[in-house]
């Protein structure tokens, strides 16, 4: 299928998915130590939205996603999933990382794939089967017998897509998984997580620090306050026809949008580390 530069399509009328799941943030506080990293988090994470998280650097995007994964405890407030409390690692999550130094460098492609399958106890066919299914969906079958050390950043990072994808989870979590990528190589991520989103019907939580990527991707957009003790300054809806398109009058209108809001943090943000206000704009 061609696509117009820049375009990502998605589907805006995917009825909610049955296995999708959703959660429920309460004044949600994370401390390490006597530094406040997060401070009343209150929001909900609709089952299967494509949720994105935008904020200034350094203010608490990463532990907050830590906390939804139950990798990071919080220290007051309650993350809740269909009405009962997520207590330690969340099962419904797969969580796929920036650095892609997660993948097991001694194992194929097809290996690092099956990993996830193979764990849950499945047959070694099936494992095989499930592997394979999404090594194609991320655009990799042509390098299944590969190392990763043989492959790209991009296939890299497309390794780590299929290996989580194939655990099949409910809710992905995903921690600025293109931001080491090259433009080019970034958009057809963007693309293909787009489809593979709709797809596997799941809820997406995605951290990035790029408005462009949050407005061609989300259904809502999170804005959060600068640190310490970052909160949740708004959440935008985004109410535009998918595919989308950069380009056009009313992407750069919420884009402007978006820029407005985040700018007085990011702002705020650079002021605390001793750096010009300037250099935001
Ligand atoms: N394990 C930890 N121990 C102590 N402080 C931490 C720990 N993890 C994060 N922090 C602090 O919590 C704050 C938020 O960090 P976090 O990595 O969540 O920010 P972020 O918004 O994801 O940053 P970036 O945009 O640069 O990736 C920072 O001040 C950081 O130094």
């Amino acid at each position: 299928m061609t696509r117009p530069a820049g375009a990502v399509s998605t589907a805006s009328d995917a009825t909610p998915p049955d296995r999708a799941v959703g959660l429920e943030l309460q004044d949600v506080g994370i401390t390490f130590g006597s530094f406040r990293a997060v401070a009343g988090a209150t929001f909900d994470i609709h089952p299967g939205e494509f949720l994105c998280i935008l904020g200034p650097s350094g203010c608490g995007k990463s532990t907050l996603l830590s906390a939804i994964a139950g990798f990071v405890e919080v220290s007051g407030g309650t993350i809740t999933g269909e009405g009962a409390p997520v207590a330690g690692r969340n099962e419904h999550a797969g969580v796929v990382f920036q650095s892609t130094e997660v993948l097991f460098e001694w194992l194929t492609v097809r290996q690092n794939v099956m990993f996830g399958p193979k764990a849950r106890g499945l047959s070694r066919a099936e494992q095989r089967r499930i592997a394979d299914q999404y090594i194609a969906m991320v655009g990799l079958a042509h390098s299944a017998d590969k190392l990763p050390g043989q492959l790209s950043g991009g296939m890299r990072q497309r390794v780590q897509l299929a290996r989580v994808l194939a655990n099949e989870p409910q809710l992905v979590l995903m921690d600025e998984p293109f931001g080491a990528l090259d433009a080019q190589t970034r958009e057809v991520m963007q693309a293909e997580l787009a489809r593979i989103w709709r797809q596997n019907a799941c809820t997406v939580v995605f951290v990035t620090h790029d408005i462009d990527e949050a407005l061609l991707l989300a259904d809502r957009v999170l804005i959060m306050t600068a640190g310490p003790a970052a909160g949740i300054k708004r959440i935008h809806d985004v109410d535009l026809p998918r595919p989308r398109l950069k380009a056009s009058p009313e992407f750069l209108e919420r884009y402007e949008r978006l820029r407005e809001d985040i700018a007085d943090e990011v702002n705020k943000s650079l002021r605390d580390q001793g750096l010009d206000d300037g250099a935001s704009s």
